[in-house]
């Protein structure tokens, strides 16, 4: 590789924020691209002395999205594993988690799960509970309270953190930014020099950005968000993504069948009989009528 290399470590519209050797550099695309992600790696030009042009992006290993209707938006490249964060109380919402599980498994990412809040005892069994219908599946499952024993939470998830390049996502009040804060102790004044670099003013938390943390780990931290839409994933990725699918796959009548209203299909029969989750199967189903929705 020649030239001047970064990653990117913020993104805010259409500017960036790039580390190049230790250096901060403001970051702008060539034209009106937009296509450059927190995390990519880019090939830089600069043009003043903190300032630069991205030529190009490298290839990426990974590339995590969301989507509507009319447009995609890329969430985060090079990721390796992503970590949901949900906790005993806010309550917390089964689509959203099945949603984070779907774009990560067609986005080639390691997905696991925190519980976050233990220390709400009354709330901890009914959560645990229902986050059996993950733990099944085989999505990992970590315990931790940001609060009570910030210890034990930084001992659980450090090594799940280590040589990875993470993101954590999450609806708000799960405890998201404790945990970072827990993990990153100087995510506050990195935050604020991103944000003054940025010139993104006060909207702070309105931006995904990225930390290194010593001995290599990556850490992206995203604004908490409602929706997840996977409008952009095929109907193939969509069932794919659903790994309780796959001892299945194969065995309908029909080869091309949808698993919607399909006689003799082998996933109907697997919901039928209580193997498949009949929530997983719903969203499946929206998640196929939101892939032929797509406007772009
Ligand atoms: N009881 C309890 N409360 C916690 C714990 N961790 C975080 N909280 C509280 O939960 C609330 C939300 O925590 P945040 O870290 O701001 O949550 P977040 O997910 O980043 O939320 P947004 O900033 O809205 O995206 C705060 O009042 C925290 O003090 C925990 O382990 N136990
Ligand atoms: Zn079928």
């Amino acid at each position: 590789m020649s030239g001047l290399h970064g990653t990117i470590i913020a993104a805010h519209g259409r500017h960036y924020l790039a580390d190049a050797e230790g250096e901060m550099l403001q970051c702008v695309t060539r034209g009106k691209k937009t296509n450059v992600a927190v995390g990519d790696i880019v090939k830089l030009v600069k043009t003043s002395e903190n300032q630069a042009v991205i030529e190009a992006i490298t290839e990426r290993k990974t590339l995590l999205y969301r989507s509507d209707q009319y447009k995609s938006k890329l969430l985060a490249a090079n990721l390796t594993r992503l970590f949901i964060v949900v906790a005993t109380e806010p309550g917390f919402a089964d689509d959203l988690i099945s949603r984070s599980l779907v774009a990560a498994e067609a986005a080639g990412i390691e997905p696991h799960l925190i519980l976050n809040k233990t220390d709400v005892a009354d709330l901890l069994p009914k959560a645990r509970e229902r986050l059996l219908a993950y733990s099944s599946l085989g999505y990992p499952v970590h315990e931790v309270s940001a609060r009570a024993n910030p210890e034990h939470a930084v001992a659980t998830l450090m090594p799940l953190l280590a040589g990875q390049s993470s993101i954590f996502i999450g609806q708000s009040g799960m405890g998201k930014s404790s945990l970072i804060n827990l993990l990153v102790p100087d995510a506050d004044i990195a935050v604020r020099e991103i944000s003054a670099a940025l010139d993104t003013g006060k909207h702070t938390t309105t931006f995904t950005r990225l930390y290194r943390l010593p001995g290599g780990a990556q850490i992206i931290d995203s604004p908490g968000f409602q929706e997840f839409g996977l409008y952009h994933l095929s109907e193939g990725m969509i069932e794919r993504a659903f790994v309780e699918f796959k001892p299945y796959l194969g065995g309908c009548k029909f080869y091309n069948c949808r698993h919607l209203i399909e006689p003799q299909c082998a996933v109907l029969a697997a919901v039928a009989d209580g193997k498949i989750a009949p929530f997983r199967h719903a969203l499946y189903k929206q998640l196929l009528h939101e892939s032929a929705q797509t406007l772009y």
